[in-house]
């Protein structure tokens, strides 16, 4: 019998905060997973601060909390993370960056405003890069938050927007649930989790609500995103758009000054073929794309260690051959991976091996001055 939810949460709760009460008086604790297994359960939670300060005035009660955690009978393994929730650096200044304490009252959705002139800059952002895929479900959401993760383990200063507006992942993967403030009703102020500023439509909708626009809300949600958050001094922002190559592709990259794309893909033939509907997309829009990388690419099993090759091996190495486009990497298929992602904790932000593949990516990225 494995350790339960409500004992975990009671050892978390004689944690005491340097103020008042503790971690789960405080409602700090989130993504808490316990996963039972012959030798013990691994358990997972992230501690959430209020802001970056905070986060960094409590980042020694993390290992006291994991020591807590690991000295409860029939737990082997934690892992803890501790994010905050506020804007990374102070935001760059504009007119309307003046916040006060007055209730958030942000309307997303609306029809975007006219703009005049090709695609703009952002402000205090050196280089914005959209991650694309064809297909859906190849990884993409996956390969965005552990790319977003590694770069900032590397010292980048890092956004990541889900620009994914009709199936938001990133608020899960990343493992941050609350909505974002915004004091002055304009400018909104970005989760940070993992060491990442992120920001998602999913932190504004109710988790089951459906987003049901036509084309040009979608189109203002983008332009909102991008313009009325507060990234602040970026090195680099990740967008982790919708597969296919609609509204939200079209928009990114003729309204905003695009570094390039990457385009992810498996290596399966039916994933290929809208992998490369996707770089003649990017092509078009003359958006750079900046390189291809194949997921999925092997699958070792955690049991026997046999290797198997479940969506094929080498597709997106071959295209990207093919058509003279950098190659930036193959990242296995791991039940890790998926369950990193689904505790909210990316892989990347941890020192599993598969942390490795998304590390060399991110090195290859800012080696070749893109991150
Ligand atoms: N390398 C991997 N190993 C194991 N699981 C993976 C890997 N990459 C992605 N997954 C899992 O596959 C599923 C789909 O991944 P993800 O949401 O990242 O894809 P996507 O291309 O962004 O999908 P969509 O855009 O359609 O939402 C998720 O459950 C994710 O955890």
């Amino acid at each position: 019998m494995g350790v339960s939810r409500e004992t975990v949460m009671a050892a978390l709760a004689g944690i005491n905060l340097p103020g008042d009460g503790n971690l789960v008086s405080q409602d700090m604790i989130r993504a808490l997973t316990i996963d039972d297994a012959d030798d013990g359960a691994t358990v997972r939670f992230v501690i959430e601060a209020p802001s970056p300060d905070a986060a960094r005035q409590i980042a020694p009660l993390q290992s006291l909390a994991e020591a807590a955690v690991r000295a409860l009978p029939g737990v082997a393994a934690v892992q803890a993370v501790t994010t905050a929730h506020g804007p990374a650096a102070k935001p760059a200044a504009t007119s309307q960056n003046t916040p006060s304490l007055n209730a958030p009252s942000l309307k997303i959705g609306q029809h975007p405003t006219p703009q005049q002139g090709g695609p703009q800059k952002l402000t205090g952002i050196d280089r914005i890069i959209a991650i694309g895929s064809g297909k859906g479900g190849v990884g993409k959401s996956t390969v965005s938050s552990n790319l977003a993760v590694a770069l900032a383990r590397q010292g980048r200063r890092v956004g990541l927007l889900d620009a994914d507006i009709y199936g938001p992942s990133q608020p899960r993967m990343m493992g941050v649930s609350r909505r974002p403030a915004s004091p002055d009703g304009k400018i909104i102020e970005p989760i940070v989790a993992h060491g990442v500023t992120m920001m998602s439509l999913g932190l504004m909708l109710k988790e089951d609500e459906a987003v049901i626009w036509r084309g040009p809300m979608i189109m203002g949600a983008l332009q909102q995103l991008l313009t009325q958050v507060a990234w602040g001094e970026l090195d680099i922002l990740l967008i982790d758009l919708p597969p296919g190559t609609g509204d939200i592709q079209l928009t990114l990259c003729q309204r905003t000054q695009l570094t390039g794309a990457i385009v992810v893909s498996t290596p399966q033939d039916v994933a290929l073929l809208d992998a490369r509907k996707a770089l003649d997309m990017f092509l078009k829009l003359k958006t750079p794309v900046l390189g291809l990388i194949e997921n999925m690419s092997t699958f070792c099993c955690p049991n026997c260690g046999h290797e198997t090759q479940i969506f094929g091996h080498g597709g997106v190495k071959a295209d990207a051959a093919r058509l003279d486009l950098p190659f930036l990497g193959e990242l296995p298929l791991t039940l890790a991976v998926r369950e990193a992602g689904d505790s909210g904790t990316p892989i990347a932000a941890t020192d599993a091996p598969e942390a490795e593949a998304y590390a060399r990516i991110a090195h290859r990225l800012i080696a070749g001055g893109m991150a």
